[in-house]
């Protein structure tokens, strides 16, 4: 697929035809009667397209579409860059917050691949899927340390009348519903068969052709009754407490991949390879004894190097200094435990025509990473097109939210799940494993099943 011009934004509701379209109030205000809680935030949203971007009870979530843009094609970051630039420019903000993510934010999601499967439809009946979506809520509810907030996005060029906690009182959520019995099958290739890709994987490398791919597979999850976002979001930011637990256009999971934090000039990404399961039930002693093996297993110390220097090659040319740690942590999640390292760096503020780049323009540049697509990149990203046989869609694509000053958070969409747009019964969930030379095929299948756990968990009806 090529790119294609930038969308105009959907026409703002009072909009008069033909006029410029009336500026976007947003209004940021303190609230203070909201419960406390890992859930507190979920709790909150409709179950209709749902924005969430919560870790450890604090974050942001969202609802309603202000403004909406769809991007497609390789210039999917930057049109949605230029968009909520566009934005900003005829946007009047009352923020009395003053906080990372008051004021106006957007909520991204963005495909992986920049060229579309094939047959990718494109008709008036079946209108090509964006390979990018920024989408601007009517309100946005957050929470950061001990501050809680509101904020309001008015289309019509007046302030909304009714301050935060008033509105938040109004506000009447339809009741979660539990997606009943789940049924998986698999995806675009069968469990069974997907080692064979592995293998195929493992021999380009052995052949000296690259150094290391990320293969990913899917399965499909039927439920009995539509699947209610919330559900998930409840249920994974409960359990994944280390994790983002995200909602974008249809796209949720609860990602332990950081692919970059922006904040007033300090840049963080926490980079994710080489991994061990996590049995149920295992001990804390056990656990230990499986992380130190972790960080001793030459095979995933080189997959995680791989991921940690494609990281700081990306970051380095907007940062006036960088610390990228010699030796990796291990991460304990419920079901796995990553090798871990978080890069960090100072901004430049003189990179970027006018001011520093926004943390979109750095997750462009950082996408994809070695931990989610390989080394070399391009051969990699090439061999994943050519052997892996799914479409990824927004799978191990960025996802997050990014603000008026460009400060903002993207995570890699991992552990997720897409709901259907045609059939809310249906989920496809994704998984996918770093290969080395030293990987065992059957070894990396039982790992991508350990991935697919807290979406599976997640699913559950219990
Ligand atoms: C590609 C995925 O995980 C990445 C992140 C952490 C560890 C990984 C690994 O050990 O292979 C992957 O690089 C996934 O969860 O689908």
């Amino acid at each position: 697929m090529s790119a294609t011009p930038l969308p105009a934004p959907r026409p703002l509701p009072g909009a008069p035809a033909g006029h410029a379209p009336l500026p976007l109030v947003v209004r940021s205000t303190r609230i203070d009667d909201l419960p406390g809680g890992l859930t507190a935030l979920v709790d909150l949203l409709p179950d209709t397209r749902p924005l969430s971007w919560v870790r450890r009870g604090g974050g942001i979530v969202g609802w309603g579409e202000a403004l909406r843009f769809d991007t497609f094609g390789p210039g999917r970051f930057a049109d949605a860059e230029s968009a909520w630039q566009a934005t900003l420019e005829r946007a009047v903000v009352h923020d009395d917050v003053r906080l990372p993510g008051t004021g106006p934010v957007a909520f991204g999601t963005f495909a992986f691949d920049d060229s579309g499967p094939d047959d990718q439809a494109d008709t008036a009946d079946s209108p090509a899927r964006p390979d990018g979506t920024l989408v601007v809520p009517r309100v946005v509810v957050g929470r950061r340390g001990g501050v809680t907030w509101m904020t309001t996005v008015s289309t019509t060029g007046t302030l909304d009348a009714v301050p935060g906690s008033v509105a938040l009182r109004g506000t009447h959520v339809a009741p979660v519903t539990a997606p009943g019995r789940v049924t998986a099958t698999d995806g675009a290739v069968a469990a069974e068969d997907w080692p064979a890709v592995v293998c195929e994987g493992v021999a380009r490398i052995q052949s000296g052709e690259l150094e290391k791919v990320v293969l990913a597979r899917d399965v499909v999850a039927t439920a009995e009754r539509p699947v209610d976002p919330r559900w998930l979001l409840g249920r994974l930011a409960d359990r994944y407490q280390a994790c983002w637990t995200f909602s974008v256009a249809g796209m949720v999971g609860a990602t332990p991949e950081l692919l970059v934090r922006s904040e007033k000039g300090l840049v963080t990404s926490r980079v994710l390879a080489g991994t061990i399961r996590r049995e149920p039930g295992m001990s804390d002693d056990d656990a230990l004894l499986h992380a130190a093996q972790l960080a001793r297993s030459s095979k995933d110390l080189e997959e995680h190097e791989y991921a940690v220097r494609s990281v700081a090659a990306a970051l380095e040319p907007f940062c006036t200094s960088m610390n990228v740690p010699d030796a990796p942590f291990v991460l304990h999640l419920p079901n796995v435990m990553h090798l871990a390292s978080d890069v960090t760096g100072v901004l430049d503020r003189a990179v970027g025509p006018v001011r520093a780049p926004s943390s979109l323009t750095l997750a462009a540049a950082l996408h994809p990473s070695a931990a989610v697509c390989g080394t070399p990149t391009v051969v990699a990203r090439d061999l994943i097109r050519e052997i892996e046989g799914m479409d990824r869609s927004r799978y191990a694509g960025p996802v997050g939210w990014v603000g008026a000053d460009g400060d903002g958070e993207w995570g890699i969409a991992l552990r997720s799940a897409e709901l259907s747009e045609s059939d809310p019964r249906h989920v496809r969930l994704f998984a996918g494993c770093g290969i080395v030379a030293a990987s065992d095929p059957q070894a990396e299948l039982a790992e991508s099943e350990a991935k697919l756990e807290p979406m599976r968990w997640a699913l559950r009806d219990d």
